[in-house]
């Protein structure tokens, strides 16, 4: 699903009215009532509303909502803020048609016209959504303060009030802090940014029919991972196949006191459908390995406790694998990057880097450039700003992110609630699956083996890191709903794995 900018939302609005066709009044309720439909579904008509309404469309809307909500006898309070001399035609409209059915409409001009809110109340906050063009002031910002203290629920119409569809607010500006968003058939850039989430809340979509194709032919580098987007990348498998029809990978990972981790991703990679898998370990981690995971083939590394690259055992060389995977627990051992610095320049095809591995090239940052191609990594937002540098705001960090994926032809997952996958090209998609829950240690690891087994399997690299993020997150989900996101672990999300 494409996430639009602001510019491209309003014209996308007037392409609707031009080519559906269909009058900007007709549109305006069409949002209404799927909103009246949404809030229906959450409260009862014995709620207390009070409904503030600014005077362009967003308040046109709050207008639309506070009709359609009396004809469906919700108790309800309307008040306008009054904050400059002229509304839009839409509002104008909408005012007319409300004073029909209601002559209960307060105008908020001065802060003691601002109503007390009780905690029983529910606001609906229809001040200003997505044409919001300065920081909130007045007695805009004199309202959004009072509904900000009240102890009422909060659901914000299309965008929390005062908040930026797609740039950064200042620290200083006052915006509303809703309960819930419900917001106008596309996501808002804004509500997928760690430093929004007070100013988001719950955030839901309703559909209200715009206009397709210009959706379909708007270009944008930014995207939402929807199931039926994920659905579509999943690979049917050959009735004739065999398990050499799903590559080989190779796994390094672990150290002395990580060898769990090699465990997770091992066991990870054979969920997510690899025909063959090899896991280099240290020798400590040898016969905790073979005993946890029967169905990998392992090779120990010379060395006892950390990995160097070399074995005893003889094996195929790491570049004759489909495909390798590294970092999980591998510590940063001056053994191991000097086998990072040996290994990267013979790997021809896409591999995954993780975790220590990471760390490892942000200390060296000339290895950055011997990455093969297209090769996806997967750091946390720590592990990025050691990568790269300290961003201002999330803004900030998106561009980071794309220079980064650009400079360096690698596509990079940037892990967190949304978790952004960044391709060279400079597109990020956003994830849509995932919970607090994720945040517990092994979690990565498991990211990791899942990655490596769709690249194994010949997976388009950017396809793969898509599709990977999403099924690891909706994986949590379904952990999250046995477990609850407090009590689940990493492999809970290995038995939640399902490729279906
Ligand atoms: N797109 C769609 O598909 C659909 C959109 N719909 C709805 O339309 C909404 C967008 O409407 P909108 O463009 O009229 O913008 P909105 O935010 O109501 O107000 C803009 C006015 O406020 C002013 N203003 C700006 N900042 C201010 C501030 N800090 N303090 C005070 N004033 C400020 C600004 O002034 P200006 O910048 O022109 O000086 C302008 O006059 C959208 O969020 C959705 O709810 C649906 O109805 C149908 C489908
Ligand atoms: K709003």
């Amino acid at each position: 699903m494409k996430i639009l900018n602001v510019d491209q939302i309003r014209a996308l609005d007037q392409y609707t009215i031009q080519h559906e066709p269909i009058a900007p009044i007709n549109l305006m309720e069409r949002a209404a009532l799927a909103f009246v439909d949404w809030f229906a579904d959450h409260f009862s008509t014995s709620t207390a509303i009070k409904i503030f309404c600014g005077l362009g469309n967003n308040g046109g809307d709050g207008l639309a909502i506070a009709r359609l909500l009396l004809e469906r006898e919700y108790r309800i309070e309307v008040f306008v803020v009054r904050y400059a001399p002229r509304e839009s035609d839409d509002f104008m409209h909408n005012h007319r048609r409300l004073k029909l059915v209601t002559e209960n409409i307060r105008y908020v001009e001065l802060t003691h016209d601002i109503p007390a809110i009780r905690h029983n109340e529910v606001v609906i906050d229809a001040i200003l959504g997505s044409g919001l063009s300065r920081p909130a002031d007045g007695i805009v910002k004199s309202t959004v303060e009072a509904i900000n203290r009240a102890p009422a629920t909060v659901v914000s119409v299309d965008i929390a009030s005062g908040l930026y569809t797609d740039q950064p607010n200042s620290p200083t500006d006052v915006i509303i802090e809703p309960d819930y968003t419900v917001s106008f058939q596309l996501p808002k850039l804004a509500f997928l940014l760690p430093k929004n989430g007070r100013y988001v809340g719950n955030w839901q979509l309703v559909d209200i029919q715009l206009h397709k194709r210009y959706i379909d032919t708007s270009p944008t580098p930014y995207y939402f991972t929807q199931p039926k987007d994920a659905r579509l990348l999943l690979q049917k498998r050959d009735r004739f196949s065999n398990k050499g029809s799903f590559g080989h990978a190779l796994l390094l990972a672990g150290s002395y006191g990580k060898i769990g981790a090699a465990v997770l991703s091992a066991k990870a990679c054979l969920r997510s459908g690899v025909g063959l898998l090899t896991v280099q370990v240290p020798q400590c981690g040898y016969e905790i390995l073979q005993t946890s995971v029967p169905e990998a083939m392992c090779r120990p590394d010379e060395h006892q406790r950390v990995l160097t690259g070399a074995s005893e055992v003889e094996g195929p060389e790491p570049v004759d694998y489909s495909t390798v995977g590294i970092g999980p627990g591998i510590g940063k051992a001056p053994e191991t990057l000097t086998m990072l610095r040996s290994l990267l320049p013979t790997l021809k095809k896409p591999i995954v880097v993780d975790a220590d591995a990471l760390n490892l090239l942000s200390e060296n940052r000339d290895l950055l450039a011997k990455l093969p191609i297209n090769s996806i990594l997967t750091p946390h937002p720590k592990e990025f700003e050691r990568l790269t540098k300290k961003w201002e705001n999330d803004y900030q960090k998106l561009d980071i992110l794309r220079e980064f994926a650009k400079k360096y032809k690698v596509i990079v997952v940037l892990k967190g609630a949304y978790s952004a996958v960044t391709t060279p090209d400079g597109d990020i998609h956003f994830n849509s699956t995932g919970n607090p829950g994720l945040s517990t240690g092994g979690t990565g690891d498991v990211l990791t083996g899942i990655l490596t087994a769709l690249l194994a399997q010949g997976y388009d690299p950017i396809e793969a890191a898509v599709l990977g993020v999403f099924a690891h997150g909706l994986a949590g989900d379904r952990a999250a709903e046995q477990r609850g996101p407090i009590g689940m672990v990493a492999t809970d999300i290995l038995d939640s794995l399902r490729w279906d």
